[in-house]
């Protein structure tokens, strides 16, 4: 019998259930008498069909099966047991003990096999080791079940994690790469497994990508960070931003260092780390960081990126000794086509501007919009000023075809000043202001051309605000005078005409001289109502010498471009000299070559206008400009004023000489008037007169004198100059 022992080992927290089934009702009940004596929970069965009942109604650990039994047989029991209760074990206690009803036994999923009559003991060991093995099953596979979910969870976060997670191993090949790498750059992770990471770098971040996992202090508490480009699959040239964190992996945190992932490496890993798509942001900024430092119309630098490069180029022009230049840009006309088509036309000529003279510069050079119709332009290394002229010819000549906006067909032109370093200023304030200072002469003498920069231009910063502040006061308190030059024919010594050349009269700095003050006019928009003071004093004036016995008399007016340029500029100026009852046969206005080329269209339209009232037109400085002479014949012009620098260049024999001749030769051949300018020593008169230029200018008959010297000449000699000459 065996022995009263407590539970056994294997039924864990409550007793094993057993059921046993035999149709011997005496061993049936010693069976289960020795099974309760060591707190197994039996139930007993006396038939096969008994215990398939009891299979239906209750659950066991495992069944102690008779195989003979009348009715259901022991295998009719365990194939209901292998249906309904698959954990349940199966012990076959049996008289039988042929082979093959052992063997049969076993393969339809019996665990063991006792012989009848048993030992008591060698029954209870068997029970014991069948409960044992089966609970170690259950447990295990407990196990399994929780590692697989386990796993199935870890799997989850790895893959849903928003960035790529990787790991490499010591040599940066890739152990594993999580899902995301699909989504965000379009690889498989089973394609990189194995592979260097530096496949998916952006060759511009080879090396430093690969260099970052070096150093020798990283580690968990203190990551690599680093901001690469990775490839997108198929196209190398597609690439997106990501922030890479990494770090070796701790032995300590994660002992598996030694086991290789997924089997596509021989290596073990060895770093572990994310990468974060920070492509969008990197956009943002990129895109903010364009707006801080860019024109968004015309995709220029801005002022700010603008004065940056200048001072960046003048501290490498200044250690290399090398020149640069600074040009300042100012459209002519811009603001009448904004005015009159709207700003949304202003807006597409400005970036079709701005397309033309990008295709005039080289790669260093910065063009920059610095605001409304302006731009700047810096040449960073020049070898002369004869580059930065170069280059101004080649912008000037490209705004000359006429743009075309919608159904508009419009001229602007560009007006130019160019400060060369260090010459024209040291610093890059003075660089700019300089070169904008030299636009502004460019647009008080004709507009359309360029200037360089040169002391007698400067006016300090200071100097210039007051001098704008007293340039208003001084229309204000009639500070401004009119002196004329009178224009004098060779041949008789009389005076044609006068020439009105404006004065300021400053209170402090005594008589100013038109180049003092008219730039700074143009500029501050002053220049219009300081022509038409001109203009009022010039007709009252000329107009009281008319009227006293000397009826011809020619009044000669400078008119600034923008003058002309004004859509009213006729019916204003008309309405001006009928204001004073001037004669407007007496008048002449002075123009230049560049307002005429301008716009040649629209000028020769006013002009055409004038001259059918009588006003004469003269070109002023001739052969200074253009000297495109195909417009001379196709407008109402009445004379060619040769500019001084001509004249000048009789006394030393220049080619300047020729010059003279060869427009003396044209005005005559076109019939067109001609008046020397600058004439000063009888040298100049006499070779003129041998040309047949009868009218001269110029301080050899005197300077511009105020109309009280005028009116006494006038009374004294009549229109004979004769005496003074
Ligand atoms: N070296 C030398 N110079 C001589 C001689 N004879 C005359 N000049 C100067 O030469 C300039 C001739 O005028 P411009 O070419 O029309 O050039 C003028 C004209 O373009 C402009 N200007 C003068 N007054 C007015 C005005 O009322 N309105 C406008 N828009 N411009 C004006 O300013 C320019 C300069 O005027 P100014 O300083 O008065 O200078 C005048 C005159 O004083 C000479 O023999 N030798």
């Amino acid at each position: 019998m065996a022995p009263e022992q407590s539970r056994p080992p294997s039924s864990g927290f409550y007793p094993a259930r057993i059921l046993v089934a035999d149709d011997e009702p005496r061993l049936l009940t010693s069976l289960a008498a020795l099974l309760r004596r060591r707190n197994f929970d039996v139930t007993e069965a006396g038939s096969g069909r008994e215990a398939c009942d009891q299979l239906t109604d209750q659950s066991f650990d495992l069944a102690l099966l008779d195989l003979n039994m009348p009715d259901t047989d022991g295998f009719a029991v365990m194939e209901k047991i292998a249906r309904l209760q698959p954990d349940c074990g199966v012990i076959v206690v049996s008289g039988e003990s042929s082979f093959s009803t052992v063997s049969r036994a076993l393969r339809r999923g019996a665990l063991d096999y006792i012989r009848k009559p048993f030992d008591p003991e060698e029954l209870l060991a068997t029970v014991e080791s069948v409960l044992g093995k089966q609970s170690l099953i259950k447990a295990h596979e407990l196990i399994q079940t929780r590692l697989e979910k386990s796993e199935a969870l870890h799997r989850y976060i790895v893959n849903s994690s928003p960035d790529i997670v990787f790991m490499l191993d010591k040599t940066g090949h890739i152990c594993f790469i999580n899902n995301k790498v699909e989504s965000l750059l379009g690889y498989q992770p089973a394609e990189l497994c194995g592979e260097h990471f530096r496949v998916i770098l952006d060759d511009r971040d080879v090396a430093r990508g690969t260099y970052a996992l070096r150093g020798p202090d990283i580690s968990a508490d203190n990551p690599r960070t680093l901001e690469v480009r990775l490839k997108t699959r198929g196209n190398s040239k597609a690439t997106r931003h990501f922030e890479i964190t990494a770090f070796p992996v701790d032995p300590q945190s994660w002992p598996q260092t030694g086991v290789t992932l997924g089997g596509s490496t021989r290596q073990p890993a060895r770093y572990y780390g994310i990468a974060r798509d920070v492509t969008e942001r990197k956009e943002a900024e990129a895109f903010i960081n364009f707006q801080a430092y860019h024109d968004l119309l015309t995709r220029l630098p801005n002022r700010a990126l603008f004065k940056d490069r200048l001072e960046l180029a003048i501290t490498q022009a200044r250690r290399s000794e090398q020149k640069l230049a600074v040009m300042f840009l100012d459209l002519d006309r811009f603001k009448v086509v904004n005015d009159t088509l709207g700003h949304a036309m202003g807006d597409r000529l400005l970036q079709a501007v701005t397309h033309r003279l990008e295709k005039c510069l080289r790669r260093g050079d910065t063009l920059s919009r610095f605001g409304g119709d302006e731009f700047t332009l810096l040449l960073p290394s020049i070898h002369s000023p004869e580059d930065a002229r170069g280059i101004a010819k080649k912008l000037i000549q490209a705004l000359k075809d006429p743009f075309q906006l919608g159904n508009h067909e419009v001229f602007v032109g560009v007006s130019i000043g160019i400060a060369v370093f260090p010459d024209a200023g040291n610093t890059m304030d003075q660089l700019i202001q300089n070169a904008d200072i030299a636009m502004y002469h460019v647009k008080a003498r004709g507009k359309d051309g360029y200037r360089f920069f040169t002391d007698s231009m400067s006016i300090d910063t200071a100097h210039r605000l007051s001098l704008e502040r007293d340039l208003r006061l001084a229309l204000e308190r009639d500070e401004l005078r009119v002196h004329y030059q009178p224009q004098v024919c060779s041949r008789t010594n009389q005076v044609v005409g006068l020439e009105a050349l404006v004065r300021w009269q400053h209170p402090e700095r005594g008589l100013l001289y038109p180049a003092d003050f008219l730039p700074l006019a143009e500029e501050t928009r002053l220049i219009g109502k300081l022509s038409e003071r001109v203009l009022d004093q010039a007709c009252r004036d000329v107009g009281r010498w008319i009227n006293s016995g000397h009826p011809t008399l020619r009044l000669a007016v400078n008119l600034s471009p923008s003058q002309v340029e004004h859509p009213r500029f006729v019916e204003t100026l008309l309405e001006r000299v009928r204001a004073h009852r001037f004669p407007a046969r007496n008048l002449e206005i002075e123009i230049t070559e560049n307002v005429i080329m301008s716009d040649l269209e629209q000028i020769s339209r006013k002009l055409k206008e004038l001259a059918d009232t009588g006003v004469r037109i003269a070109i002023d400085d001739f052969g200074t400009g253009y000297s495109s002479l195909n417009y001379l014949h196709r407008l109402p012009i009445h004379t060619l004023k040769v500019d001084q620098s001509f004249v000048k260049a009789i006394r030393s024999g220049e080619d300047g000489a020729c010059i003279v001749n060869a427009i003396v030769a044209m005005a005559h051949g076109l019939k067109l008037e001609i008046v020397a300018e600058g004439v000063e020593t009888d040298d100049q008169l006499s070779y003129l007169k041998s040309l047949g230029c009868h009218q001269v200018q110029g301080f050899f008959y005197g300077p511009a004198r105020p109309a009280a010297d005028i009116s006494r000449l006038l009374r004294r000699d009549g229109l004979a100059f004769a005496s003074t000459a």
